[in-house]
């Protein structure tokens, strides 16, 4: 588990433009890991509907600002906007940004030289990828740290994303293959579970039965990879008899492409990560 978070973290207010899935994922999970207070963090949603799903999720306390200025006005500034809002969102929290205020940016695709370009010169600012399983402690996220952002600011994001899962720094240029994979990824694994339970269903389990079964197989699996640390197609061959059961279900998966269609899933989404990067 990560290290948990310094005190002065803790006492950082954090605004956040825009409250809807993905900023109240990492909020719930900075409130949950103690990062955050409630009343440390500051969002700005004209939508009554996505504050109130906020303020469930994250607890009561969390301060509903009046205007995106106001958000900004905080020790830290999370842009949680969809990418296709940015240009419209971003001159009204500008007014209460500090030149010291780091920014946050999660927008898929959007560059650093884009944002910077929407912002104050010399803003610091960082693109961060994350995914919703921060809501619990298991995202994976990386960032990239843009031009004039201070060491202790890099090292306040490292804090901020490992203390609600994985974390790695990477080059700019990564993001989007990022995106593609981790930012996105959590749904192909949904889809991955519901279909597992679906053919439970098919050979004859209960529909709850099944939906477990698949959920725990799943779940036992990534923590094989991760607590053995071998190559998944070691663990594999494990689970491989011969002339056995799962070679016979791995034949399947093979004959419909289901490894080609994940690897086109990842390039896909990375690349409509660049499309929407270019606006
Ligand atoms: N959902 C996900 O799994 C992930 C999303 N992201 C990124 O996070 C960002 C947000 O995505 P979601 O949370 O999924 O979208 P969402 O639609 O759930 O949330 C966006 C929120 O922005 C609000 N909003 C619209 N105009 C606004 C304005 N002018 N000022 C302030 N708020 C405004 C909307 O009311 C909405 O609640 C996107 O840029 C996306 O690329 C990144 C990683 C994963
Ligand atoms: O679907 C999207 O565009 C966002 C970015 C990564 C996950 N969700």
């Amino acid at each position: 588990m990560p290290a948990p978070p310094s005190a002065p973290l803790s006492d950082t207010r954090i605004g956040l433009l825009g409250a809807g899935q993905m900023a109240r994922a990492l909020a719930a999970g900075w409130v949950r890991t103690g990062l955050a207070k409630p009343g440390d963090l500051i969002a700005y949603d004209p939508s009554d509907a996505a504050f109130e799903a906020f303020t469930a999720s994250v607890g009561a306390g969390v301060v509903r600002a009046a205007s995106a200025a106001e958000a900004a006005g905080a020790d830290a500034l999370l842009l949680a906007i969809k990418p296709q809002y940015a240009a419209e969102a971003l001159p009204a929290a500008i007014e209460g940004l500090r030149p010291e205020t780091l920014v946050v940016s999660i927008l898929a695709g959007t560059t650093l030289s884009t944002l910077a370009g929407m912002l104050p010169a010399g803003q610091p600012l960082v693109r961060v990828m994350p995914n919703t399983p921060c809501l619990v402690g298991r995202g994976a996220s990386a960032y990239a740290l843009g031009p004039g952002v201070a060491d202790a600011q890099g090292a306040w994001v490292e804090a901020l994303l490992s203390a609600v899962g994985f974390a790695a720094q990477v080059p700019e240029p990564l993001l989007d293959a990022v995106t593609g994979l981790s930012g996105s990824g959590p749904a192909y694994i949904y889809t991955i579970i519901e279909a597992l339970a679906d053919g439970g269903v098919r050979a004859g389990l209960p529909r709850k039965l099944a939906a477990e079964l698949a959920l725990h197989t799943v779940a036992g699996a990534a923590e094989m990879v991760a607590q053995t640390g071998e190559h998944p197609a070691v663990l594999r061959e494990a689970v491989s008899s011969p002339a056995g059961t799962t070679i016979a279900g791995l034949g399947e998966l093979e004959r419909r492409g289901l490894r080609a269609a994940l690897v086109e899933a990842v390039v896909t989404a990375a690349e409509r990560a660049r499309e929407l990067g270019r606006g």
